[in-house]
């Protein structure tokens, strides 16, 4: 039996069980007191023992001895068979196990197999997904590079076609330039003939002058001849009075002493006529800065030209009122014209109540009319006006501060107070810290701001800049009023066009120019104006979009030249076209060099 269970532990089937591996012990026999135990030294009882063996004696002496041995034997044996039957019960299991895991084993191969199937059909699918996308990413770089090439098919054409319009362009020009040249060639025909014919008149004068020069000779030799006996005779009293002199020691010393007075007496009176004219210079002058006043040089130095101004306010009462709204020749968007105004009896407003004037700073691109602006408002104002340039300030070097307080010093001398406009305002009034300003430079504008700290009841600066982003912040914290000049708009172009086709050709040869100029120049002559009607003016101010007034004053300046250059001095619509269409170019070109473009040969 202990054989078959140790063959069932080797095999697995059975666990170890402790109970079974060891005897069971002889159930104990009942306790019984022991009052006075007998123990060795060691601790060891020995009566339990002497009572089991008791018992054995007692059970071979009984008869039934033999009989419990055989119980205990069954006992064994039934233990045995049913220990037997466990064992083939375990083995079953075992098998059932076995079968259990192959089949396991054989489901778990299936999935592998079936899970290799599937990743292998991924596979296949991701490779034909990356395929796909290959020739996805093919078929776009193809059509990317179709469309590169008809972009730079088109290109190219736009690029031939701009070649096409800029060599038609340039044959127009120079068919243009062919006509104006025919035009000058004529035109200089035209003066070689007219000088041919005044050379002609000229030596016909000089024919007849030849005539009058023999006899004014023969009259100025007759002339000269008394002249000369005159002379001589003159020679021979002084000749004698010399010798008298040198003879006579006293007449000798009288004479020296009287030249040496003499010659003293005039050197110490020119040197002193320049010492005092230059004390007078300085007191009452007008500072070098100041380029133009209403003031004039000396006080009484203004008096011919305002009486001569005022004169003819009088006579003609309408050249102040030129332009239909009371501002001179300054034309200007109304809103900035109002703006102006307002600011002028502003102004004259203050002086009349001797309150601190304000502040103005001007700005805009330039030949706006900021200095024409400037001197109408102090016109109106009732001030004087003086006018200095920012460029002016750097080449007086150390001078400069000086040249500063002087200016102030006489602008406080105006009875009227004065209006001092400065122009170019950021050559002189920039930021301090800028590297390239002279310490001189730097003086100056501190001398400026120093003079204009507090509000004054003397001085209104107007300064005009066309960067007002320059200036000082100290400067612009000084301004209390700023006005934009913006380029003239198509109405202000057209009256601009007008007012000077009006000061420049239908006033040249009248009577009313310039008195003094007509005296010693002659009269220029008279331009005859040939249907030149106010639509034509129009188209023009349509077609000198971005001009400034400055821009259409040469405009016209160049109308007369040309006028003056014609045959007979006829402005008539062709002409002034003509004109006005080589000024636009010429404006456009200018435009494109500022651009940094190169000019079309
Ligand atoms: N608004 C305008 N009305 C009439 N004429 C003008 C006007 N603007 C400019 N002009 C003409 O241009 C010339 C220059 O004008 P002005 O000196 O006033 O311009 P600006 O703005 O001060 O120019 P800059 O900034 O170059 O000093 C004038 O003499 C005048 O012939």
């Amino acid at each position: 039996a202990s054989l078959n269970q140790n063959n069932a532990y080797a095999d697995g089937i059975l666990p170890p069980n402790p109970s079974e591996i060891e005897p069971s012990p002889a159930p104990p026999p009942p306790k019984v007191r022991n009052d006075h135990p007998r123990t060795t030294s060691a601790g060891f009882d020995p009566e339990a023992l002497e009572r089991g063996v008791k018992a054995l004696r007692e059970i071979s002496k009984s008869p039934h001895g033999k009989k419990v041995f055989e119980v205990i034997k069954k006992q064994e044996e039934t233990k045995q068979t049913e220990l037997s039957a466990k064992v083939a019960e375990f083995r079953q299991m075992k098998a059932q196990h076995e079968t259990e895991r192959q089949r396991i084993i054989y489901d778990e191969q299936k999935k592998l197999a079936q899970h290799q199937a599937q990743t292998k059909s991924q596979m296949a699918k991701y490779e034909d997904e990356l395929a796909r996308k290959r020739m996805q990413a093919e078929n776009e770089y193809h059509r990317a590079r179709n469309q590169e090439l008809v972009k730079l098919q088109e290109e190219s054409s736009i690029r031939q076609e701009q070649a096409r319009r800029a060599t038609e362009e340039q044959i127009q020009a120079q068919r243009r330039q062919t006509e104006r040249e025919k035009a000058e060639i004529e035109r200089e025909t035209i003066r070689v003939r007219a000088m041919a014919e005044a050379e002609g008149r000229a030596h016909e004068a000089k024919l007849a002058e030849d005539v009058n020069r023999r006899m004014l000779v023969d009259r100025a030799n007759a002339e000269r001849e008394k002249w000369v006996a005159a002379i001589n005779t003159t020679f021979e009293h002084i000749g004698g009075g010399l010798r008298a002199i040198l003879t006579d020691q006293n007449k000798l010393v009288v004479a020296v002493g009287g030249v040496t007075a003499l010659a003293a007496g005039v050197y110490t009176t020119r040197e002193g006529a320049r010492v005092i004219w230059g004390y007078i210079d300085r007191i009452l002058g007008q500072p070098s800065l100041i380029r133009e006043s209403s003031r004039g040089k000396y006080p009484w130095s203004g008096m011919f030209s305002r009486t001569m101004s005022s004169l003819s306010r009088h006579t003609n009462p309408g050249s102040a009122l030129k332009n239909g709204n009371g501002f001179g020749d300054v034309i200007l968007h109304p809103s900035l014209q109002k703006r102006i105004q307002q600011l002028s009896s502003a102004t004259a407003n203050t002086k009349a109540h001797q309150a601190p004037f304000r502040n103005m700073l001007f700005y805009g691109p330039p030949g706006t009319g900021k200095t024409m602006a400037a001197r109408e408002l102090a016109r109106k104002s009732g001030l004087d006006y003086a006018l200095m340039t920012g460029g002016d300030v750097a080449p007086l070097g150390p001078q400069a501060v000086t040249k500063i307080h002087q200016l102030f010093d006489w602008a406080k001398k105006s009875n009227k107070g004065l209006l001092l406009f400065i122009d170019e305002a950021d050559a002189f009034l920039c930021e301090r810290n800028k590297t390239y300003m002279s310490e001189a430079q730097r003086s100056a504008l501190n001398a400026l701001l120093s003079r204009t700290g507090d509000q004054s009841k003397d001085i209104v600066l107007a300064l005009a800049t066309n960067r007002p982003g320059d200036l000082d912040s100290a400067v612009t914290d000084r301004i209390d009023e700023v006005l934009e000049f913006p380029l003239p708009g198509e109405e202000e172009r057209f009256k601009l066009l007008k007012l000077y086709l009006d000061k420049y050709i239908a006033q040249a040869g009248s009577g009313k120019s310039s008195f003094v100029k007509d005296l010693f120049k002659g009269k220029p002559q008279q331009i005859e104006i040939k249907g030149l009607t106010d639509d034509i003016i129009k188209e023009a101010a349509a077609k000198t979009e971005g001009f400034s007034g400055r821009e259409i004053a040469k405009l016209m300046a160049s109308v007369q030249a040309a006028v003056y250059g014609s045959e007979n001095c006829v402005l008539d619509p062709s002409l002034f076209r003509e004109v006005v269409d080589y000024k636009v170019a010429e404006h456009q070109q200018r435009i494109k060099l500022a651009a940094g473009d190169k000019p079309i040969a």
